[in-house]
C-alpha cells in the first residue's frame, strides 16, 4: 500500500537538503519499486509568514495523517525578534511533542572517506560509530511553569522548569537500552546527578531497568564529563542516552567527530516507530539560499526513514552505500573539503547520490 511522506522544507537551507532527499526517494521509486507519495506543506518561518503561526493546524493534521515526516531546518535571522511563542522553533516542537516522539536517535558514525575531514585526528575518530538516544519530548524544553516575570524590586527574572516524570524516563531508557542490545552492548546515561534531583531519579530508572538487560554493560557519566570523553576518547561509547537538553548539546558535540554537522542524521520516533526525519543542524542562516549546504545529513535521515518508519530496510542500506560510493570518487561539499578532493554544490552533491544508487 502505498505511504505518504509529508516533506517539511522549512527555512534557510531546509529547502535546499530537502530538495537532494527528495531527488534521492523519487529515484527509488522510479528504479526500486519505492510505493510513496510525497507532499510538501510549511512550517518554521516559511509558515508563519503565510499563517501567522510556525506551524498551522492543517500541517499539523497531515502530520499525524502521514506515515512518516521529513523535515528540513526550520528558524533564521529574520524571526528571531518574533515573540517566542510564535517563533519559527515552536513549530518543530509542537510537530516533536503532538506526535509523541519521545526518542531521538542521532548516529554519529564516521564514513571512514571523512576520518582526515573531522578536527580531531583521525586516529580517535577512525571507526567511530556512537548512537545518541536523546528524549525528545520532555525535560526542561517543556517544562512548566516557564517564563520571564517581574519582581517585586523591578528586576526581570526569567525561568524554566527541568522535570521528568519516572514513566518519560522509563520509555526513554528502553529504547536505549533495546539500541544498545542490537549494537555493542555498551550502554552510558549522561545525567547532572551530582547537583539535579531531576536527574539524580533519571539514574535510579536507569539502574532499575538494567538487570531487564542483563547483557547491557552500563556506566553513568556526568554531562560535563562525557563532553570531554567524547573528545578525548569518543570510541569508548556505544549507545549514549540523556535528557533533552543534554542530547541537543552533545549530538551537536559529536558531529565534528563524524566531520561536520552537516553529515549527523535524525530519526525521532513514537512508541511505535512512527516518526519525523531530519537533520541534527539547524538551517545555517549563514549559508543559505547559495547552493553550498551538505544534503548527506538530510539524505541520510531519509534513509532512517525507510529504516524505521517505511520498512525499506534495503533501501536505506542503499542510500548509505550510495553516499559511500560518492565519498569515495572525492566529491565534498565545503564543510567536508580536504585535499585532493573535488568540491561540490548542494545540488550536485545530490544527484552525486542520486547517480551512486
Ligand atoms: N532542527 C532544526 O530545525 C534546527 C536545529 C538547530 C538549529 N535550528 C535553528 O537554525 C537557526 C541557526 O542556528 P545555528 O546557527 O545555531 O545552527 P546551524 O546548525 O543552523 O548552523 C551552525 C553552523 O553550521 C553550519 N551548518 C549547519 N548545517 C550545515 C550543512 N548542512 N552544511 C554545511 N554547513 C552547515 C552553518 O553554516 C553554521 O556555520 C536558528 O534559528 C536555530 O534555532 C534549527
Ligand atoms: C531548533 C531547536 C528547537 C532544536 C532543538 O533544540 O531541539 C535543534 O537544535 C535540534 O537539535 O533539533
Ligand atoms: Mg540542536
Amino acid at each position: 500500500m502505498t505511504k505518504n511522506v509529508l516533506i517539511l522544507p522549512g527555512d534557510g537551507i531546509g529547502p535546499e537538503i530537502t530538495a537532494e532527499a527528495v531527488k534521492v526517494l523519487n529515484k527509488l521509486v522510479e528504479t526500486d519499486g519505492l510505493d510513496i507519495s510525497m507532499e510538501e506543506d510549511l512550517v518554521g518561518g516559511a509558515a508563519y509568514d503565510v499563517h501567522g503561526v510556525p506551524l498551522a493546524d492543517e500541517t499539523m493534521a497531515k502530520a499525524h495523517a502521514a506515515d512518516a515526516v521529513l523535515l528540513g531546518a526550520v528558524g533564521g535571522y529574520k524571526w528571531e525578534s518574533l515573540d517566542i511563542s510564535v517563533r519559527p522553533e515552536k513549530g518543530l516542537l509542537r510537530l516533536r511533542k503532538e506526535m509523541e516522539l519521545f526518542a531521538n536517535l542521532r548516529p554519529a558514525v564516521l564514513f571512514p572517506q571523512l576520518a582526515s575531514a573531522s578536527t580531531l585526528k583521525p586516529e580517535v575518530v577512525a571507526g567511530l560509530d556512537i548512537l545518541i538516544v536523546r528524549e525528545l519530548t520532555g525535560g526542561i524544553y517543556f517544562g512548566q511553569p516557564r517564563g520571564i516575570r517581574t519582581l517585586d524590586n523591578g528586576e526581570r527574572q526569567g525561568y524554566n522548569t527541568y522535570v521528568y516524570s519516572e514513566s518519560e524516563v522509563r520509555r526513554i531508557a528502553h529504547v536505549a537500552f533495546q539500541a544498545a542490545m542490537k549494537r555493542n552492548k555498551k550502554l552510558t546515561s549522561v545525567d547532572k546527578a551530582n547537583v539535579l534531583e531531576v536527574t539524580e531519579m533519571w539514574r535510579e530508572i536507569i539502574d532499575e531497568i538494567a538487570p531487564e538487560y542483563p547483557e547491557v554493560q552500563v556506566n553513568h557519566m556526568y554531562v560535563d564529563n562525557a563532553a570531554m570523553q567524547l573528545v578525548l576518547n569518543p570510541k569508548q561509547f556505544d549507545v549514549m542516552v540523556t535528557g533533552n537538553m543534554f542530547g541537543d548539546i552533545l549530538s551537536d558535540e559529536a558531529s565534528m567527530l563524524t566531520g561536520s554537522i552537516g553529515m549527523l542524521a535524525s530519526a525521532s520516533l513514537d512508541a511505535n516507530n512512527k516518526g519525523m526525519y531530519e537533520p541534527s543542524h539547524g538551517s545555517a542562516p549563514d549559508i543559505a539560499g547559495q547552493n553550498k549546504a551538505n544534503p548527506l545529513a538530510t539524505i541520510l535521515s531519509a534513509a532512517m526513514m525507510l529504516r524505521y518508519s517505511l520498512g525499506r530496510e534495503d533501501l536505506a542500506v542503499k542510500i548509505e552505500e550510495a553516499i559511500s560510493k560518492v565519498l569515495d570518487q572525492g566529491l565534498r561539499t565545503g564543510d567536508i573539503m580536504d585535499a585532493g578532493c573535488t568540491q561540490v554544490t548542494c545540488s550536485e552533491m545530490g544527484d552525486a547520490v542520486v547517480a551512486a544508487l
